[in-house]
């Protein structure tokens, strides 16, 4: 997997939040210190992971959690969110438009570039596309043989010459050539070595300037770390880059500073390397990357649930009303009940996140979930009236209810005093500060 090691460290800083028993300011504190250690250790770029962090911990210390989503949930998303926006937020899939579209790569020597110019043929092939490579590298000649042993299997055609020595000659028939035979992509290799750099950079711009390519492609070498940045940018300013392949992400130590620094240059990452074989090429999508990076299988559908929850808003504007109005029933409170069941014990949802949910001690969950539990039983064996006009309910009445849904008078009243300090609390409040509270309803309501 790319980044694993990365991945490992930032998975046992949230498995450490899952584990905690509170999540207070300093529990906050030592997640964000154990994801900065990780970063550095990956080479992302000092300066770049402080941001990241301080924005991690801001939010987390002052950003109340979706409606139905306890704190520890909360931080996960926000840690999500963050390293995903860190990465380039949205994936940005290379595009086919016209036919041929021409795609020029470039990149310095040894960084992976002609093995990715095959990989990408395989992957476009893959995906139903007519494939033509032009191999124009003057410099290696057994870059020509590579492309050809490597694409020939799949019956994907090489353009090449070992004697010629003119690199933009090369492109140029090369492209010519695929023209005529009516390709959907022609990818184009070019030279990664010339005595100079800036003889490198003139021969891409006059091999773009004669084959206008549709796009640029960059492939820059992972295993380099945070120096990525300096080399993107020298790129991007000679040529409009239009894409990145960061190559090499399995095992090297220091991926995630590489593809953190070409991401903060603004060039957008299209395709990750993840090995030597062919097929060893990943269309690069931020949010699924930080989701497998931070191994979580099923993060996506933890995420679903999050912003769900947050649509539906635990309470509504009509019921807002309601509550200020004093009209808060105890229906209304059966209600929010019944939409947590929906969304699943607390417990669950923590399983959700494989390694987080099985290592949580019972007893941190069990409360929370076996009041809320009783509640909804004693609630069944309430009238309508009683529900709807709680302060009807008498001795008596409390006797019955006990005894009918197999629970103690004390845990009725329990209930209704729980009910008697929201109502109050709603009351008491103003709409802004209700509006807020109402986020916090599902759970803060039922100590969890
Ligand atoms: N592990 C791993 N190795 C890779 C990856 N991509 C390329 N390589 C290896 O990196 C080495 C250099 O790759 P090439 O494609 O030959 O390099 P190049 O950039 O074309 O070099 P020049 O042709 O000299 O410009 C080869 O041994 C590749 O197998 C990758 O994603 N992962």
């Amino acid at each position: 997997m790319a980044l694993e090691k990365l991945g490992k460290a930032l998975n046992s800083a949230l498995k450490k939040l899952a584990r905690s028993k509170t999540v207070d300011e300093a529990t906050i504190k030592e997640v964000v210190r154990d994801i900065q250690r990780a970063l550095i250790q990956a080479d992302v770029n000092v300066r770049l992971v402080l941001q990241l962090t301080k924005t991690i911990e801001k939010r987390a210390l002052e950003e109340e959690p979706p409606a139905g989503a306890s704190k520890k949930e909360h931080i996960i998303q926000i840690v999500y969110e963050e390293l995903t926006k860190f990465l380039g937020k949205e994936a940005k899939p290379l595009e086919i438009k016209e036919k041929p579209t021409v795609l020029l790569t470039v990149g310095i020597q040894g960084s992976g570039k002609t093995t990715s110019v095959a990989k990408l043929a395989r992957h476009l092939q893959k995906r139903g596309y007519k494939v033509g490579v032009v191999c124009s590298d003057t410099w290696r000649p057994g870059a020509y043989y590579q492309l050809k042993q490597l694409l020939e299997p799949y019956g994907i055609e090489v353009s090449g010459d070992p004697e010629e020595k003119d690199a933009v000659k090369l492109a140029y028939k090369g492209v010519e050539y695929f023209r005529g035979k009516d390709v959907d992509v022609i990818i184009v290799d070019s030279a990664g070595r010339h005595k100079e750099e800036s003889g490198l950079i003139e021969e891409m711009k006059q091999i773009s300037q004669a084959i206008k390519p549709h796009e640029v492609i960059l492939v820059i070498d992972g295993t380099i770390g945070q120096q990525a940045y300096n080399q993107a940018l020298a790129f991007k300013e000679a040529t409009p880059i239009g894409s990145i392949i960061v190559t090499k992400l399995d095992g090297s130590a220091k991926g995630g500073g590489a593809l953190s620094a070409v991401a903060a240059t603004g060039a957008p990452i299209k395709f990750i390397g993840v090995g030597e074989r062919i097929d060893d090429l990943e269309a690069f999508d931020p949010k699924r990357f930080v989701s497998r990076l931070l191994g979580m299988g099923d993060i996506e559908g933890l995420l679903e649930k999050l912003e769900e929850l947050q649509k539906q808003q635990a309470v509504s504007e009509e019921d807002l009303e309601k509550f200020l109005k004093g009209k808060f029933n105890l229906k209304d409170m059966y209600a929010q009940l019944e939409a947590m069941q929906k969304m699943g014990p607390l417990k669950q949802v923590l399983q959700m996140i494989p390694g987080l949910g099985y290592s949580l001690p019972d007893d941190a969950v069990r409360v929370g979930e076996e009041k809320l539990r009783r509640y909804r039983i004693i609630m069944d064996s309430m009238t309508e009236e009683e529900l709807e006009h709680p302060e009807i309910i008498n001795y008596s009445r409390i006797k019955r209810i006990a005894r009918g849904s197999g629970t103690s008078t004390a845990e009725v009243r329990e209930l209704l005093n729980q009910y008697n300090q929201m109502k109050k609390m709603f009351k008491s409040m103003d709409k802004r500060k209700l509006a807020k509270m109402a986020k916090r309803f599902n759970f803060g309501g039922f100590g969890i």
